[in-house]
């Protein structure tokens, strides 16, 4: 069963248009990302589900309950919506127990809801801690509990790690995640962030100017984006043209194999880790290249490369110490199927 549908859903502010025909579909108990680049209209998407702005045009329905379209709007504190705030926004004047219980009526408190929501979130015992003495990592923690408490039909989290630093926010996703499974939680994160996205969610929305342009697993998204614009987004992305034939298509990197046949003008995915890089003439089929260039990530390193007839390759390889130099000549192949994208690469936009 879905959660939340979204259909067609129209919001402009004068001439901007926010959201422009955007279509969601949240299976119920699942964590949706909803990933774009700054101004795409994931915030707005997530306040007209909230019930915070109107729609122009289109509809939600939350579970079997119309909430906006057709001239309906359901206020939002009908709608069973519990949002977390960038910055938790927690009530100062209130203890931790205070701020969680805020929603709940006298027997949900005394029921212990409190306390089991605080335990998912990984602070039990913290109670009687005002907010000034948490961290801020503890006080988002304290804001998803909250958020859940009242068990609500749907959770909203906006941008909810984007304060914190990098050391903090891997461990604060992976217990943010597992908090909402455990509780049965369905969510919808909004983030810019591909990396937040892909390795919390169980689901990918993609949005670009208003519009949602891929939806699904992590997996699909990264791997079969659809779109060069899509595959750009989520990741790094060696782009070639071809034509293909069938399951293969000749390419400035060599015969490829292809995820899908087709027989079309066509766009090729490689991602730099699907790419091998050798001495030359290590492999018969590999393709020679010059190195550039390469970025040291510590677990990686992402070489920048150049074909003899120019094209710019992209390789990202496990560093084990190896020594490669601008101007030192290697080979290189591809591994495994390489995605078939329609047509030839658009104009960037
Ligand atoms: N209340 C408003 N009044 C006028 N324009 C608005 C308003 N809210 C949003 N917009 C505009 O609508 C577009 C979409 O904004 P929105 O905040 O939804 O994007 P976003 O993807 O969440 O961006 P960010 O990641 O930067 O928060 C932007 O061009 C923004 O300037």
């Amino acid at each position: 069963m879905n959660a939340l549908v979204v259909r067609a859903a129209h919001k402009a502010f004068g001439p901007v248009k926010a959201l422009d025909g955007a279509e969601l579909t949240v299976p119920a108990g699942s964590l949706t990302a909803v990933l774009g680049p700054s101004g795409c209209g994931k915030t707005t998407l997530l306040r007209c589900v909230a019930g915070f702005e109107h729609l122009d045009a289109g509809e939600i329905t939350l579970g079997d309950r119309a909430v906006s379209g057709s001239g309906r709007h359901v206020p939002a504190h009908r709608r069973g919506v519990a949002v977390v705030p960038q910055d938790g926004a927690l009530f100062p004047h209130l203890d931790v127990a205070g701020n969680v219980g805020y929603g709940l009526d006298a027997a949900q408190r005394r029921s212990g809801r409190v306390d089991q929501v605080l335990e998912l979130v990984g602070l039990a015992g913290y109670g009687r801690r005002m907010p000034h003495q948490l961290s801020g990592g503890q006080q988002q923690r304290v804001a998803v509990a909250r958020a859940l408490a009242p068990r609500p039909r749907l959770v909203l989290l906006d941008e909810p790690f984007s304060a914190l630093d990098a050391g903090l926010r891997a461990g604060l996703r992976a217990d943010v995640r597992a908090a909402l499974h455990a509780d049965g939680a369905t969510a919808v994160l909004v983030t810019h962030d591909q990396g937040e996205a892909l390795s919390m969610a169980d689901q990918v929305v993609v949005m670009h100017q208003g519009r949602v342009r891929r939806q699904g697993t992590p997996l699909e998204v990264y791997r079969t984006p659809g779109d060069p614009w899509v595959a750009r987004f989520v990741g790094d992305a060696v782009l070639l043209p071809g034509t293909a034939g069938g399951d293969r298509v000749p390419t400035p990197l060599g015969e490829l194999a292809l995820d899908r046949a087709c027989h079309d003008t066509i766009t090729v995915l490689v991602r730099p880790e699907q790419i091998r890089v050798t001495p030359p003439d290590a492999a018969p089929d590999a393709v020679a290249a010059t190195v550039r260039g390469q970025l040291f990530h510590g677990h990686d390193v992402v070489l920048d490369l150049r074909l003899d007839d120019g094209t710019p390759v992209t390789a990202r390889v496990l560093d084990r110490g190896q020594q490669l130099v601008p101007g030192q000549r290697v080979g290189l192949t591809v591994d495994g199927p390489v995605h078939a994208m329609p047509g030839p690469e658009p104009v960037a936009g």
